[in-house]
């Protein structure tokens, strides 16, 4: 058996939810209607999707969705379970083959030219499995040198971001040790390694402590505040009050509502409230479980 510690043993290469695909050659997709419309509509924005749709059998999870995400924004996508949010970030970040549409990060068409519009971006997927027999730095270090960085940047980046993100365990662990909060704070470190301009992150503070929790937050509102863009998927409609420009609710794979924040909750008390009306969420019948604690001495 190998050193347990190198990529050589028998876990690789690592199980991942989705696989990458392989790039389409041009007009292998069938092409968007308005093609100089949509080279326009790039200008200012930092990931823009047309028509993105994909079915899985009879089920179409995503709906023909148009987006436009400005950049420096700090964009939230909500909606319920199965709204279609992951599959979305699975075809933006190209994990996830889509059945028409486009996708662009920053002009970039996402499917047809995948090496460059990879290398504008940043990925916290669902469920990625890490390499877990590299200690955190080790694994950065890999990760930097697979996107073809410096060593020298390399590793000056990933003892910045390790002491940044509050990591300093990261050193003497390997990643099958770490707790949750660890694990997203060392993804998120390899998603800004190579300093994108657009990071997508699907749920990043899902099972994460309030420190871990606090740190992540501040270093995507930093990074926001530097020129860069943040999309992300939640079910916590007062977090991404509190820290997105810009929301879409998502609801049966379609985009109910986007926009600037104040635009989007409306007339509502709050994006929650907003939220609740938006994709139709019914009211708790008056009355209900009327038998709930009755027992109690
Ligand atoms: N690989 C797949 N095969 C079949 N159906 C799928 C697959 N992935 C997603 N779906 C279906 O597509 C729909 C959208 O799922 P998706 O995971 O994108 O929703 P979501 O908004 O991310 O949900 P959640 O909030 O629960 O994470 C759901 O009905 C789901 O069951």
């Amino acid at each position: 058996m190998g050193n347990p510690n190198t990529v050589g043993d028998e876990s690789w290469p690592p199980a991942t939810t989705l696989t990458p695909q392989p790039p389409l050659t041009p007009g292998a997709l069938p092409a968007y209607p308005g093609a100089q419309e949509l080279a326009a509509a790039t200008r200012g924005q930092a990931l823009v999707l047309r028509g993105l749709t994909k079915a899985f059998g009879p089920r179409v999870a995503v709906d023909h969705i148009d987006l436009d995400v400005p950049v420096g924004s700090f964009f939230g996508l909500v909606g319920p379970n199965g709204a279609g949010k992951t599959t979305t970030l699975s075809m933006v970040t190209g994990l996830l083959r889509p059945d028409s549409g486009r996708v662009l990060v920053s002009g970039v068409d996402v499917w047809t030219d995948p090496a460059a519009a990879k290398a504008r971006m940043g990925v916290l997927p669902d469920g990625l499995r890490l390499f877990e027999r590299l200690s955190g730095p080790e694994l950065l270090s890999y990760l930097g040198r697979l996107r073809g960085m410096p060593l020298e940047v390399v590793k000056q980046r990933s003892a910045e971001l390790i002491r940044v993100l509050d990591l300093d365990d990261a050193g003497n662990k390997l990643v099958a040790d770490y707790s949750t909060g660890m694990r997203k704070k060392i993804t998120l470190a390899a998603a800004l390694l190579h300093s994108p301009a657009l990071l997508l992150l699907d749920e990043p503070l899902e099972a994460v402590d309030p420190v871990s929790a606090r740190i992540i937050r501040t270093v995507l509102t930093q990074y926001t505040h530097a020129g860069g863009t943040v999309v992300f998927s939640s079910h916590v409609m007062a977090l991404v009050e509190g820290l997105c420009t810009h929301v879409a609710v998502m609801g049966g794979g379609r985009i109910i509502a986007a926009g600037e924040i104040a635009a989007v909750r409306g007339d509502a008390a709050s994006l929650d409230d907003a939220f609740m009306h938006l994709v139709g969420a019914p009211e708790m019948q008056e009355g209900g479980l009327s038998w709930l604690g009755s027992s109690q001495a």
